[in-house]
């Protein structure tokens, strides 16, 4: 057989075992923040009305994880200080999850009168952003998260922790995984059921990732870590995909791409959701999202919002795509 028919016969086989191996990647969970972490960062308050229809929409796109408001201090961040008339007038979908993020005591007793079933605590992973954004010490606001996490478990609540700045903080630099590593370790000591890494500034890169998490992974199991990747310098997908290969199944998401925290200066947007469910149809993974609805929903709320999306799948989907089995044909490069 002649030399380059050899090599494609190679090639093809490559591929295949490439997108077989990829494609035995378990069910992928996708944990929406766009009506929080997206929106937070917005100068223009978003009407309670425009908040609810975004997390229906969401819903209706098949999202079943969906952080969906914030009881912080209204006078730190006013875009969120509508959070229980959110949380009570959304038209709650059978399975869908809808998470709080709460920064202590005094939000929970506010977010528990809303039917909430599981909160979000967030300490940082540098002094730099604690002091920044919460006001406090990573010390004291440790203190501060475990007495909302103990009264959250005793009301039967689930409780996720977040960690921020665990690759680069904009104040302090960049960030000891050690460090990291030990705040997660007391968040699953408090009874967090997961930890969700967050580059907050997005200047990870496959290589810092992959330090971070052969750190972490010395304290947690794949299946209680979830990687929150904003997408500042464009190198979200690349992050996920080596904290994939670590093992890890949840992946922190924003639709559109919106995002970024008021506190952590130059934070932009979060991996767009749109374009983490089309790099997953494209490894085999059926998420069960219908991306032609995703793709209207982030249509609706940057159009809403005056902005272009940070989506690049949205930007490129046309509409000449009338269906969702088309795009995921496209995504996983099927012929037929
Ligand atoms: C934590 C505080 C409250 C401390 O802020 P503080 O000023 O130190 O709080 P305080 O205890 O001194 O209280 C000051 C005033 O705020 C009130 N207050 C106090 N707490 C609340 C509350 N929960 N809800 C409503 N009101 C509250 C309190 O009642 C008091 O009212 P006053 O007596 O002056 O009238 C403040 O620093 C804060 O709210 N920080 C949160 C900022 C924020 O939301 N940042 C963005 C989210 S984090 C993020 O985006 C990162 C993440 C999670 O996405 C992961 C990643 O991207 O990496």
């Amino acid at each position: 057989m002649c030399l380059l028919r050899r090599i494609v016969k190679l090639k093809v086989q490559n591929v295949y075992n490439l997108t077989r191996t990829l494609s035995t990647l378990p069910e992928i969970r996708i944990y929406e923040v766009g009506p929080r972490d997206g929106l937070q960062n917005e100068s223009k308050f978003v009407p309670t009305d425009i908040k609810i229809e975004l997390i229906h929409k969401l819903a209706a796109a098949g999202i079943r994880n969906i952080e969906s408001a914030s009881f912080v201090s209204p006078k730190w961040v006013k875009q969120m200080s509508d959070g229980m008339e959110v949380m009570k007038n959304i038209i709650r979908t059978p399975g869908v999850n809808y998470p709080v993020l709460i920064p202590n005591l005094k939000g929970y007793e506010t977010a528990i009168k809303c039917n909430i079933e599981e909160i979000a605590i967030f300490p940082s992973g540098s002094e730099g952003f604690s002091q920044k954004n919460l006001n406090c010490s990573v010390e004291e606001g440790l203190k501060r998260f475990k007495e909302v996490a103990v009264q959250a478990l005793k009301d039967g609540l689930r409780v996720r922790g977040y960690v921020s700045c665990v690759v680069g903080c904009p104040y302090d630099g960049p960030v000891n995984p050690k460090s990291i590593a030990k705040i997660t370790e007391e968040l699953l000591d408090i009874g967090c059921y997961e930890v969700s890494l967050g580059d907050t500034i997005g200047v990870g890169t496959a290589g810092s990732v992959q330090r971070l998490l052969r750190e972490v992974l010395t304290v947690a199991k794949p299946e209680n870590l979830a990687l929150h990747f904003h997408d500042t310098y464009g190198q979200g997908l690349s992050n996920l995909l080596a904290g994939l290969e670590f093992g890890i199944k949840t992946v922190d998401s924003s639709i559109s791409g919106l995002g970024g925290c008021p506190y952590a200066r130059g934070a932009t947007g979060n991996l767009a959701t749109e374009d983490l469910v089309y790099f997953l149809y494209g490894l085999g993974v059926n998420t069960n999202i219908d991306l032609v609805k995703l793709v209207e929903a982030g249509r609706f709320i940057s159009n809403f919002l005056g902005k272009t999306t940070e989506s690049r799948v949205n930007r490129a989907i046309s509409d000449r795509f009338k269906n969702h089995s088309d795009i995921v044909k496209i995504a996983a490069c099927i012929s037929q």
